[in-house]
């Protein structure tokens, strides 16, 4: 196989939802949900506020119990938290009196790990501020502290609740650049919540349009990686899926429907 191509994942889903609803008391905040995620797979959830994203990541991370259909890991009925998986917020959620190797090492042996934890600190390029406080960090290095602190637990999937909503546009692009890099890299499967289409189109080969609660479209996206926003496909896409989900039903998401099938890993 040449470098930098990919196949297709074939396998069994290593999370699989089936027909999903979620009621919070009268309202119906999901509903019928089929969603696969192959390993490899990078998918991101996209979709007007208030629509459900949240909800759903949470169902998968088994933060949240869904009200009838049924939640399959590895091909198993799953209830409860969900232990493959790991998830990252939008505020990183630092513990502000431990410095940046101590919040890394949260829930960890002590000691046993510290080559880990120096080795992931390096990776997300904090490997000289192990020892600085989060007071002391920008917001783009508390979100690579948060992702460093996802990942050192080996996670299967990696659930990421609109971790960079809170960053200037250029700490974002650098942000998207190091995700996918060690989504690469660890062969994590990834899922993301964003309201930001570009994010999205940048880093899944899969968007997922949430639209009232129900899964209105799956768009695969076939640019290879890494993508560049000047790509003719890239910006025309982008501009497809908001339309779709600004509801201008006239628009059909076909812009790379012509390029080979690339990016599970
Ligand atoms: N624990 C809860 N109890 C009651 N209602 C809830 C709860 N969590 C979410 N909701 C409601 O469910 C709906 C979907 O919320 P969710 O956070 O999943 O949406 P979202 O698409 O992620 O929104 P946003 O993009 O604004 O973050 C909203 O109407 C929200 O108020």
């Amino acid at each position: 196989m040449s470098k930098g191509c990919r196949v297709v994942a074939i396998e069994q889903p290593i999370v699989k939802l089936l027909n999903i609803r979620k009621d919070f008391g009268e309202k119906e905040v999901l509903r019928k949900i089929d969603l696969q995620i192959h390993q490899g797979d990078f998918i991101a959830i996209v979709g007007k506020s208030g629509c459900g994203k949240s909800t759903l990541l949470r169902i998968l991370a088994g933060l949240e119990a869904p009200t009838s259909g049924r939640l399959l890991v590895n091909g198993e009925e799953w209830r409860g938290r969900n232990r493959l998986a790991k998830i990252m917020f939008q505020d990183g959620r630092l513990l502000p009196w431990k410095n940046v190797y101590d919040n890394v090492a949260i829930g960890l042996k002590e000691e046993s790990q510290k080559q880990q934890i120096e080795q992931i600190l390096q990776q997300v390029g904090l490997g000289d501020r192990l020892h600085s406080w989060p007071s002391e960090l920008s917001g783009g290095q508390k979100q690579r502290v948060a992702l460093a602190r996802a990942l050192i637990h080996e996670p299967k999937l990696l659930l990421l609740d609109e971790p960079l909503g809170a960053l200037d546009a250029l700490t974002r692009i650098e942000m998207h650049e190091l995700i996918e890099k060690l989504w690469k890299e660890k062969q994590l499967t990834a899922i993301l919540v964003t309201h930001d289409v570009e994010e999205a189109v940048a880093l899944a080969n899969r968007v997922v349009i949430i639209e009232e609660g129900r899964i209105a479209l799956e768009v695969p996206v076939r640019l290879p990686y890494p993508r560049h926003r000047d790509h003719p496909l890239f910006m025309k896409l982008v501009n497809q899926i908001l339309n779709k989900i600004l509801g201008n039903k006239r628009m059909t998401v076909e812009s790379n429907s012509n390029l080979p099938a690339v990016e599970s890993q």
